[in-house]
């Protein structure tokens, strides 16, 4: 689906198995999450528009560049606050919004109990964080939000999806481009990803 990019870097492989392995404790687990989050920042912001500025250097004025839009970071809690501070720091002028949705472990479904956006979400660039795109309920909520509030040019930055939440963005939210470390077989029978990683929220915050 022309919706999805995934990051293909050797460095982000070897840290998606450094995710997926269940002895990783949460120290090395975030640390992990934060170096592939670093990549992720890289190939979104390849969509960036520049305005051209003049900088004076030491020797002479020259052309520089700023982005043309406020960034706008709104990591989905728990899990997508692990992806924050390297965003932050690729990115330090943008602003972050905060989405609190948990997945009812019966139905599936997300329930939403926190919002949070800046105003001027509208003329931003918009980008959701959140490490996990299972059923892609979560996902496609946290864009319904921010779409009723004016949310124009936005992404979604996972690190792991699978085809069942890639499609389910495809079919509700066809505009918004996903970008995933690794795209993975499929969903099992209680709605987890496999291969995946498990509860990216309880290993990163060590609640297991
Ligand atoms: O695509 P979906 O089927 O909606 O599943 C993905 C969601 O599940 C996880 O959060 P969870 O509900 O476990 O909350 P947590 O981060 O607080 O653990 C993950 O971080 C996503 O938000
Ligand atoms: O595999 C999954 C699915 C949803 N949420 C997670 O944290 N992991
Ligand atoms: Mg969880």
């Amino acid at each position: 689906m022309n919706n999805l990019t995934v990051v293909d870097n050797p460095l982000v492989k070897r840290d998606i198995t450094v995710l997926r392995n269940k002895d990783t404790r949460p120290a090395d687990f975030r640390a992990a999450l934060g170096r592939i989050s670093y990549s992720i920042a890289v190939e979104i912001s390849k969509n960036f528009q520049l305005n051209e500025i003049e900088v004076v250097t030491p020797l002479e004025t020259t052309i520089g560049y700023e982005l043309q839009k406020q960034v706008v970071l709104v990591p989905v809690l728990r899990a997508g606050l692990s992806m924050v501070n390297s965003f932050l720091d690729m990115i330090p002028e943008a602003k972050v919004g905060h989405i609190g949705l948990q997945r009812n472990e019966k139905t599936l479904m997300p329930e939403d109990y926190y919002y949070k956006t800046p105003k001027d979400i509208g003329s931003s660039v918009t980008i959701v964080l959140d490490p996990m795109l299972a059923t892609g309920g979560s996902a496609a909520a946290a864009f319904k939000y921010l779409k009723e509030r004016g949310a124009g040019e936005s992404y979604l930055a996972c690190l792991i999806a699978a085809p069942e939440g890639v499609k389910k963005m495809y079919d509700e939210h066809p505009d918004i481009k996903i970008y995933t470390a690794a795209l993975d077989r499929e969903l099992n029978e209680v709605g987890y990803i496999v291969p995946g990683l498990g509860d990216a929220g309880d290993r990163t915050f060590g609640t297991f």
